[in-house]
C-alpha cells in the first residue's frame, strides 16, 4: 500500500494534547498516527535542527525519508514545553538512554499522567524493563506499554496495523485506544505488562538469529523450526521471570516475532542478515545507523537465562557465534544434534521426555 494522506477520525472525537519524546524511526510514525487522528502533538528531540526540519518542512529525512507529516504537530527541544499540557506522553528513546531522559526531566511530568513506553529494551543494570524505570523515576504518573508488529516505515505509510497497550489502569488502555486507533491502526488490550513488554525486547534477538539463517539461506523448514522454536524459548524465559506465557499468543509475541523474523524491514533481521554474510557484528550496526536492540539484549538475556537455569539454546548460540568466534555450521550441528526434546513443554515438559 503507498502512503496515503489521511483524514483519518480517531475512534473518540475529542482531540487531546499529547506529547512524543524522541526523533527517531517510531517516534516519527506514532506522532504520524496521533495528529492524523486530530490530536495536537508536542514532539521533543533532543537535535534543533531537526525540530526546525519538522516544524518548516514537515519531514524527518533521517530517519522517515520521503514522508510528510500533516497536521497540528509541535516540534520542540523543551522537554518541559513538550510534556506539560499532555494528557498522555509515548516514549520512543532507545533502552540505553532511556532512564537518563526521564530522570533528567522526571519533574516536568504531572500527577496521574499516562506514560507509555513504546521502547523495546532491556536496561543493563538490574536487568530492568521501561516500564519498571518509569515506575521508579516517576511513581506519580500512571504507566503504560505499547507493543506488537509495528514496523515504523510500514506505519507511516498507513499500512494496516495492529498493535498492544498493556496497562494495570483501564482508563490508560481505554485513552490510549482511542488516541491512536483508526482505519489502518487498530489496539488491543492487555493487562500483562511485564509480559507484553518482554515478549518486545526478546523477539529482537530472535530476529537476529532469523536474519542471519536467511543469509545462509537455510531452507523453508528452518524458517519454521526457528520461528517457532523462538517462541518456546522467549515464553519459557518470560514466564519463569513472571510472565503470563498466553501473552505469548497474542499480537505482542507471535505477532511481533513473525514480522520481525521474516521481514528484512526490521533492523535486528537486518544486522544478524549482515553477520550471516560475514560482516563484523560492529560493522553491521554502523551501516544500520538506527538502533537494532538485540545486539544489547542478547548479552543481558544470555547472562540473566544462565544465572536463573533457564534453557536457552538459541540464545546462547547465537551469543557464542557473535561473541565467541564460534562457527555458524558448528552452532547449528550443536542445536541439532543436542538431545531430544519435547515440542510444547507447557503440555509434555520438556525434563519428562529425557
Ligand atoms: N522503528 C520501529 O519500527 C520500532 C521501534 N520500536 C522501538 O522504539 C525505540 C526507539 O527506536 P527507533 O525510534 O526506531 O530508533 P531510531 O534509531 O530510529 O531513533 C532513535 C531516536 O532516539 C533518540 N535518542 C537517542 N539517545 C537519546 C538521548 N540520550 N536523548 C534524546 N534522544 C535520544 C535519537 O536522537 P538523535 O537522532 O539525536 O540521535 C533518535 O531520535 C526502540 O526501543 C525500538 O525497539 C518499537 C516498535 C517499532
Ligand atoms: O519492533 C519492531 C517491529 O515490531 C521493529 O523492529 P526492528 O527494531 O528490528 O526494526
Amino acid at each position: 500500500m503507498s502512503q496515503q494522506s489521511h483524514s483519518t477520525s480517531s475512534h473518540s472525537d475529542q482531540k487531546k494534547q499529547v506529547a512524543v519524546l524522541g526523533g527517531g524511526s517510531f517516534g516519527t510514525a506514532i506522532t504520524k498516527v496521533l495528529a492524523e487522528n486530530g490530536h495536537t502533538v508536542h514532539f521533543w528531540m533532543r537535535d534543533g535542527n531537526q525540530a526546525r526540519e519538522v516544524a518548516e518542512q514537515g519531514t524527518n529525512q533521517r530517519y522517515m525519508p520521503g514522508i510528510q507529516l500533516t497536521g497540528d504537530i509541535r516540534p520542540t527541544t523543551d522537554f518541559s514545553t513538550a510534556v506539560q499540557s499532555a494528557e498522555a506522553v509515548f516514549v520512543a528513546i532507545p533502552s540505553k538512554a532511556f532512564r537518563a531522559v526521564i530522570q533528567q526531566h522526571a519533574a516536568d511530568f504531572c500527577n496521574d499522567q499516562i506514560v507509555v513506553s513504546l521502547t523495546k529494551g532491556i536496561e543493563r543494570h538490574g536487568f530492568k524493563l521501561m516500564s519498571e524505570i518509569l515506575q521508579e523515576e516517576i511513581p506519580r504518573t500512571r504507566i503504560g506499554v505499547l507493543s506488537g508488529p509495528n514496523l515504523a516505515g510500514e506505519i507511516v505509510n498507513c499500512d494496516l496495523t495492529a498493535t498492544v497497550i498493556a496497562a494495570k489502569d483501564p482508563d490508560v488502555r481505554r485513552t490510549v485506544q482511542g488516541l491512536l486507533g483508526c482505519e489502518y491502526f487498530r489496539v488491543y488490550a492487555n493487562v500483562d505488562i511485564y509480559g507484553v513488554e518482554l515478549a518486545g525486547a526478546l523477539k529482537n534477538i530472535y530476529a537476529i538469529v532469523s536474519g542471519l539463517a536467511a543469509a545462509l539461506d537455510l531452507g523453508e523448514n528452518a524458517k519454521a523450526m526457528l520461528i517457532t522454536r523462538s517462541l518456546a524459548e522467549m515464553s519459557r524465559f518470560a514466564v519463569s521471570l513472571g510472565a503470563n506465557p498466553m501473552t505469548f499468543m497474542g499480537l505482542a509475541g507471535v505477532g511481533d516475532l513473525v514480522v520481525t523474523c521474516t521481514s528484512s524491514k526490521s533492523r535486528n533481521y537486518r544486522v544478524g542478515y549482515a553477520v550471516g554474510k560475514g560482516a563484523s557484528l560492529e560493522d553491521a550496526a554502523a551501516e544500520l545507523g538506527q538502533v537494532a536492540e538485540g545486539i544489547h539484549t542478547l548479552q543481558l538475556v544470555k547472562e540473566k537465562a544462565e544465572d536463573a537455569g533457564i534453557y536457552m539454546p538459541l540464545v546462547r548460540g547465537l551469543y557464542e557465534i557473535i561473541h565467541g568466534g564460534a562457527s555458524i555450521k558448528a552452532v547449528i550441528n550443536g542445536l541439532m544434534m543436542a538431545v531430544q526434546n519435547s515440542d510444547v513443554e507447557f503440555i509434555l515438559p520438556r525434563t519428562l521426555t529425557y
